[in-house]
């Protein structure tokens, strides 16, 4: 892995600033994004067809997934994988019933109620991923918090696959009680979500990750249809220093890489021989990955080690890369929580290796990257509600606040504003 070292706190930062602006600015992507996405508008389900045909080699006729599939997958499924995504549903519900928001009524001030009720979306989609890797766990991640969130339509994408969709994922869609599942992927499946087609309706929101060209047809069609964050190639940042295993390390550096050859490994250590060692881990550990390929091209391409003077510095470094996963690798990790301002989710301490949140922590693994863990948070049952607000006045009331109300009106020039108020009481 690429190590950097000698470098001013300014130079590495400038780095970063220079990588994160990379990710956001994909111009041949966006292209060809808006070009499908178009197309997908024109011509729909033919063009959805088109498309798994020249990007999945998959020659399709039905675009929605049969019931039947889905309980003969869960019937026929391992015992091992029902027990793990029942483990893993129980975590994700209990740590996500925690974030469900209620609302509130005030009725302090005399003659005026008001408050907020919260209220589900009526129809989302949810993008599970399923290109270079099926990704069961992101079903459960995805529909709970809407679930709980009490969205009645729920609409599931995945990509198609030569010989149907995995018998995992239809077991994971049957265990997180989802019923409408299509096979399509892609931002041809983002287009059919924001814009309907024959087969797949329209939908209030899109949520859930997916390689770049998910992640900028999400971008495009935000507008057409709310989007939770932009989830694309998965990132880890880990700080680290000698009182870590290089071993360990490394081997959670490889965990993200492997996702994606765009997948970002990072790690900023105060330690220049750590860094050697976590480096020459890689390498090592490279040779046995069945994904080598994958994690090789992302280690070499996306991967860094930054070696800064202090701690100090490394958390500011790494602040300013804000990436999707942070672990902590220092001894008593929690006592710099609360120097962390960006970041998705993150893994404090030795034994909290990135994977754990991936499946069975309980909070959610669809997280924001490239940069914009900056003003992303990561994916929840707020993701699902709206806020609606309302006020009533008593009569008294209304009078006690009229002035103020016409003073403001009159002053931005709005007369009519005025008139409405003054009008209850014209009698
Ligand atoms: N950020 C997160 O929370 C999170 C969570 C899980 C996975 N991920 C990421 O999701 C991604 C999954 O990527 P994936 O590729 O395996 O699956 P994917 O489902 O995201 O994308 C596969 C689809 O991309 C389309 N495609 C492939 N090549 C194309 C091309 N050249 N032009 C246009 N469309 C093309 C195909 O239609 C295919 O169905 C990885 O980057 C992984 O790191 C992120
Ligand atoms: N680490 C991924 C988010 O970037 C989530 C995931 C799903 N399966 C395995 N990992
Ligand atoms: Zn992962």
């Amino acid at each position: 892995m690429k190590i950097l070292k000698n470098q001013t706190l300014d130079q590495l930062l400038e780095q970063v600033d220079r990588q994160t602006d990379q990710q956001a600015n994909q111009p041949e992507v966006e292209a060809t994004v808006a070009g499908i996405i178009s197309n997908v508008i024109q011509n729909g389900d033919d063009a959805l067809r088109d498309y798994s045909r020249k990007f999945d080699k998959v020659e399709l006729t039905d675009l929605r997934v049969p019931q039947s599939d889905i309980d003969a997958a869960y019937e026929n499924a391992d015992q091992d994988l029902i027990d793990a995504l029942n483990l893993a549903k129980n975590n994700i519900v209990s740590y996500h019933k925690k974030e469900i928001q209620n609302g509130f009524v005030d009725a302090e001030q005399p003659g005026v109620v008001r408050g907020e009720k919260i209220t589900p979306l009526a129809a989302v989609g949810l993008y599970v991923p399923g290109g270079t890797a099926a990704y069961p766990s992101s079903i459960l991640m995805n529909v709970i918090p809407a679930k709980l969130a009490g969205v009645s339509k729920i609409v599931m994408v995945t990509p198609p696959q030569k010989n149907g969709i995995g018998q995992a994922v239809l077991t994971a869609a049957k265990i997180a009680g989802i019923d409408e599942v299509y096979q399509v992927g892609g931002a041809q499946a983002i287009a059919a979500l924001a814009y309907g087609t024959q087969s797949i309706p329209r939908v209030d929101k899109i949520t859930g990750p997916g390689n770049i060209f998910v992640a900028v047809a999400k971008k495009q069609v935000f507008g057409q249809v709310d989007i939770d964050m932009i989830a694309g190639p998965s990132e880890i940042g880990v700080i680290a220093d000698d009182s870590a295993n290089p071993r360990e390390v490394a081997a959670d550096l490889l965990s993200q890489a492997e996702h994606d050859k765009l997948a970002r490994p990072m790690m900023v250590t105060p330690s220049e021989s750590f860094a050697q060692a976590v480096s020459d881990q890689i390498d090592e550990q490279l040779k046995t990955l069945p994904r080598e390929e994958i994690a090789s091209a992302s280690v070499e391409n996306k991967g860094f080690i930054a070696v800064t003077d202090t701690l100090d510095e490394a958390l500011t470094v790494m602040n300013a890369i804000s990436p999707e996963h942070l672990e902590i690798e220092l001894a008593d990790a929690m006592q710099y929580l609360n120097q962390i301002q960006n970041a998705g989710s993150v893994f404090l301490g030795f034994n909290a290796s990135e994977p754990v949140g991936d499946y069975v922590a309980g909070p959610n693994h669809i997280l924001p990257t490239g940069g914009t863990a900056r003003f992303f948070s990561p994916l929840g049952v707020s993701d699902f509600v709206k806020r609606i607000q309302f006020v009533t006045y008593s009569k008294a009331a209304l009078k006690k606040e009229e002035k103020a109300i016409t003073t403001l009106a009159r002053v931005e020039g709005l007369e009519a504003h005025a008139r409405a108020v003054e009008s209850r009481f014209a009698d």
